[in-house]
């Protein structure tokens, strides 16, 4: 799976958004360290809270399905603009993807890339958990 071929499924679940409240469409597309993808759209609620990204969206897919590892996960909110996760999912992508790189698109041919950690430096993850057990 190529990084074009995954932000066109990304733009392609983009689509697939519930944005009654904000308008505001976002896809998501997460390669698996297992060569899976898993696609998620922005779902929102009328209580406002339960909305979720669709970054997260993805990785819940990914998750449910015992593929807990991210590679890849390409993002794209408005044509044309960047549009970067939010802290929530930064932290989400951390647990199952230290190493992940995130694709930011602006459309299919114009992105940028980045690894997690330089978008969420000095982080807490799991591992920091795990020391405390010892
Ligand atoms: O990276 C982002 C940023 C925002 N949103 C969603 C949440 C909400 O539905 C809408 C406006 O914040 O965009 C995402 O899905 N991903
Ligand atoms: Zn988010």
């Amino acid at each position: 799976m190529d990084i074009k071929s995954l932000i066109e499924k990304a733009i392609e679940a983009r689509e697939r958004a519930y944005v009654p409240y904000s308008n505001f469409k976002v896809g998501a597309a997460l390669l698996s360290k297992n060569g899976n993808v898993y696609t998620g759209c922005n779902i929102e609620s009328a209580s406002y809270t339960p909305t979720i990204c669709a970054e997260r969206t993805a990785i819940s897919k990914a998750v449910s399905e015992g593929d807990r590892e991210i590679e890849a996960i390409a993002v794209i909110g408005e044509i044309d603009n960047y549009t970067y996760p939010c802290g929530v999912c930064r932290q989400v992508i951390r647990e199952f993807g230290k190493d992940a790189t995130l694709i930011i698109a602006k459309n299919k041919d114009e992105y940028k890339t980045y690894k997690l950690k330089d978008l969420l430096p000095h982080s807490f993850g799991p591992e920091d958990l795990q020391k405390n057990e010892e």
